[in-house]
């Protein structure tokens, strides 16, 4: 996606006039910065992971995030109770398998989720999807570890959940169980800073839930979280907008006086908040 057609997208525009409440129940690695890039895409955030008021606050909101980047028995608890609130509400729910390899734990509590949860949409690199597939490797903890999964396979793993997932890396490719939508919008430097699938998670969340109001403008429908395509459809142009606007970022940052992964990654946030103005 040429980088003049990220400003102004459809999907800030619907973010930005219907403002959704994302609750997040994530990781403190990542956190600050995946609720700065909730609010400069111009959602709300609130992170909240006690078992004792994760349903309440699912009601609350108008989309979930499970991302399991540092896991605990209480979490799980708490993404669970959390999951079914936005099941039985019809919410978006978007899970994030953060390390998905890296231990037992990890596969057990993601084993738990995937059983007792409909996600909308899975969102990992390739390594956490070929453990969701129940693939042993030698993990990088939460690094991609080389892995490419043919599409036939990844398209395997969303019939079995009845999802939509988005796999990212260097291609980042959306996948349900009739579709295969590939993009490379994208920069390396994504890697080098944490945070920049965590965030990318949050910001699904947020463009779901954004689509879900009845748009002012004629023609223009609802997203009916009971159509794959029209998710999957979603979730590609959002991945896209995305990881174009890192790339932008990035060469905006090699214009100007000041390098570095610290500055890409305020770029990253910054782009964002004025991506939608
Ligand atoms: N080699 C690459 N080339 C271009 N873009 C990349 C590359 N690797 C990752 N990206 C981009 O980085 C973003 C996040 O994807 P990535 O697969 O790195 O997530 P992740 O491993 O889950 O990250 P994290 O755990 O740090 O949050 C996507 O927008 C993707 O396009
Ligand atoms: C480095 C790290 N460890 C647990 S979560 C996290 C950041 C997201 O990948």
């Amino acid at each position: 996606m040429p980088f003049s057609s990220v400003k102004g997208t459809a999907i800030f525009r619907k973010i930005h006039n219907t403002q959704p409440l994302i609750h997040l129940i994530t990781n403190p690695v990542t956190m600050n910065d995946v609720v700065n890039l909730v609010l400069a895409s111009g959602a709300a955030a609130i992170c909240a992971d006690s078992p004792l008021e994760a349903a309440e606050i699912s009601e609350l909101a108008d989309a979930t995030v499970l991302n399991i980047g540092m896991p605990s028995e209480s979490k799980l608890e708490a993404m669970l109770a959390a999951g079914k609130k936005a099941n039985a509400l019809g919410h978006p729910l978007i899970l994030d398998p953060v390390g998905a390899g890296a231990s037992e734990f990890r596969r057990r509590i993601l084993q738990t989720l995937l059983e007792n949860l409909h996600l909308t949409c899975i969102r990992g690199n390739q390594s956490e999807m070929a453990a969701l597939l129940g693939m042993s490797y030698p993990s990088r903890g939460v690094e991609e570890a080389g892995i490419c999964l043919e599409p036939a396979l990844l398209q395997k793993l969303a019939e079995r959940y009845d999802t939509v997932l988005a796999v990212t890396g260097d291609t980042d490719i959306t996948v349900s169980k009739d579709q295969v939508l590939v993009s490379h919008t994208g920069t390396p430097l994504q890697k080098r800073i944490t945070g920049s699938g965590c965030m990318l998670s949050a910001f699904l969340g947020a463009a779901l839930a954004g689509s879900m109001t009845p748009p002012a403008i004629p023609g223009e429908r609802a997203l009916r979280l009971t159509d794959t395509a029209e998710i999957a459809s979603l979730v590609h142009k959002t991945v896209e907008v995305y990881s174009s606007l890192a790339s932008q970022a990035e060469a905006e940052m090699e214009a100007s006086s000041r390098h570095g992964t610290m500055e890409f990654r305020s770029r990253l946030i910054d782009i964002v908040s004025t991506a939608g103005l």
